[in-house]
């Protein structure tokens, strides 16, 4: 029996769930430990190396998340909103770390995983990159230095597949750039212009939703004001930064207190 942190990997069949199984494989510190997938899925009961095409990993995937989460010191949880608030529980029930890159949360789901954060410790990030986590950084120091002559538009784009708009990120960064100002984000935040919208709003911050094709994910942060434009850009071209940030937020989370973290606790930003 090894002592290394066992994970499990939520929604396994899916495109950030793959991602994490290979990725989990090549990280020293790491044993993946089980796969969970909804009842009536196809994977249910067989090996999920053989699933993915590859080899057997010697991990069942199973549609009971109380059963294989008894055997784990942690989750990463790249799923649905529903799927995610009901992990949480069995999470803290299983005194697992919880990762959740699940973006599209309400603010009933967030307040449910405030409750559940009372007594389990909880990563949630709408994006895990380094990359991405620094750009928030930048947006919130510069958005400091500026005032509203400089209009704000955040502008994502992804793939044909994704469910939710404005993106994870665009709303970490609309967040920071709200922080940055001072300001409420949701007084100020105005999302996706449409028809006679009347001339922009001085102080808004704009969220502009882009998608098709397999584009992984690209985040602008605009700062336009007459005469000058500063663009601060994040572009994805390849999951794995994903993953390998919830692998290691996974393994940060060990022995933590129960709380609700973030990329920015676990990359220490
Ligand atoms: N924070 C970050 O860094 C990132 C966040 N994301 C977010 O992660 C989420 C997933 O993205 P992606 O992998 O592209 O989406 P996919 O649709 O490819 O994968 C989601 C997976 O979760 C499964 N699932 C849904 N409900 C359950 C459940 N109750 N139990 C077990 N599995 C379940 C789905 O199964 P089924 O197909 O049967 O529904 C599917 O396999 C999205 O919210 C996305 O925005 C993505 C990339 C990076
Ligand atoms: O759905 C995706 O693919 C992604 N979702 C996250 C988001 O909503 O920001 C992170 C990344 O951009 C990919």
């Amino acid at each position: 029996m090894s002592d290394l942190p066992g994970i499990v990997v939520m929604g396994a069949s899916g495109r950030m769930g793959q991602m994490l199984i290979r990725e989990i494989g090549t990280i020293k510190g790491a044993r993946l430990v089980g796969a969970l997938e909804r009842s009536g899925h196809d994977w249910i009961g067989k090996d999920v190396g053989v699933c993915m095409g590859g080899q057997a990993l010697g991990v069942t995937v199973s549609d009971d998340p109380l059963e294989t989460m008894a055997k784990a010191q942690a989750v990463i949880d790249f799923t649905a909103p529903a799927a995610t608030v009901a992990m949480a529980e069995i999470a803290a029930q299983a005194r697992a770390v919880h990762v959740i890159g699940t973006t599209g949360l309400s603010d009933d789901d967030l307040a449910k995983l405030a409750l559940a954060g009372r007594h389990a410790t909880i990563v949630r990030a709408g994006n895990m990159s380094l990359g991405v986590n620094l750009l928030v950084q930048l947006t919130r120091k510069v958005a400091e230095a500026l005032d509203e002559d400089f209009d704000i538009e955040i502008v994502e784009a992804h793939h044909h597949h994704k469910v939710d708009a404005p993106s994870g990120t665009a709303l970490m960064l609309g967040e920071a750039a709200a922080e940055g100002r001072g300001v409420d984000l949701e007084e100020v935040s105005d999302r996706g212009r449409d028809g006679m919208t009347g001339a922009r709003k001085r102080g808004d911050i704009g969220f502009h939703a882009v998608r098709g094709g397999d584009i992984v994910g690209e985040h602008d942060v605009m700062f336009a004001a007459p005469g000058e434009r500063i663009v601060l850009r994040h572009v994805a071209t390849d999951r794995a930064i994903f993953a390998r940030g919830a692998v290691k937020a996974a393994l940060w989370g060990q022995g933590k207190k129960p709380g609700e973290y973030d990329m920015m606790d676990v990359l220490g930003l």
